[in-house]
Order: structure tokens, then sequence, then C-alpha cells
């Protein structure tokens, strides 16, 4: 099952950059990961705003929220999830 997410990034304005440098750090990991593991197929920055659209290859719900739950950022987060269906015109 295929799903698209955006994700919208807010960090506590009393954060440090060094905490959200380290939160950067282990969210490039946990993505790289689900990126290497084919989980995510896709990840793409929002021009001009700390969030991005990232589409995610899933047996089913239950896989997908563990993944989307499993984000460090994931407390700072606004998630916005979309189901995706083949599009009859799509030619590949
Ligand atoms: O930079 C972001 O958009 C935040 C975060 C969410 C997924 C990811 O790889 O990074």
């Amino acid at each position: 099952m295929l799903f698209l997410a955006r994700m919208d990034v807010t960090f506590p304005e009393s954060m440090s950059d060094e905490t959200k440098a380290e939160f950067m750090a282990r969210e490039k990991e946990y993505s790289g990961n689900l990126q290497r593991t084919g989980k995510m197929r896709d990840i793409w920055r929002v021009v001009g705003e700390y969030s991005n659209y990232s589409v995610y290859d899933v047996a089913d719900n239950d896989e997908l929220h563990a993944i989307l739950s499993g984000f460090p950022m994931y407390p700072y987060m606004k998630i916005k999830v979309t189901p995706l269906a083949q599009h009859p015109n799509a030619i590949k």
C-alpha cells in the first residue's frame, strides 16, 4: 500500500541549536534506513518550509503508523497522510 505523508516540523522556541542538530542527525539516519529498505520511496522538501512530502510503501496502516511514530522528530511533527491508488492514466 502506498501513502503520501506531509510532515511539518516545529521545534519549541526553547530548544537549543545543539539539540536541534542532534535531532537532525538522528532523523537522517532513520530516514536513510527507511529509504535503503524501500519503505520510504521518496522524500521531497517543501520549498521555503521546514516540511516534506514523502511516499511510503508499507503492508498496512499499522506498519505506516509504526514507521511515522518512530521518527525521532515525531513529537514535533504535524503529519497528514493521504492513501494513494493507481491512476488509470499513469504510463508506468
Ligand atoms: O527534514 C525534515 O523534513 C524532517 C524529517 C522528516 C523526515 C526526514 O527525513 O527528516
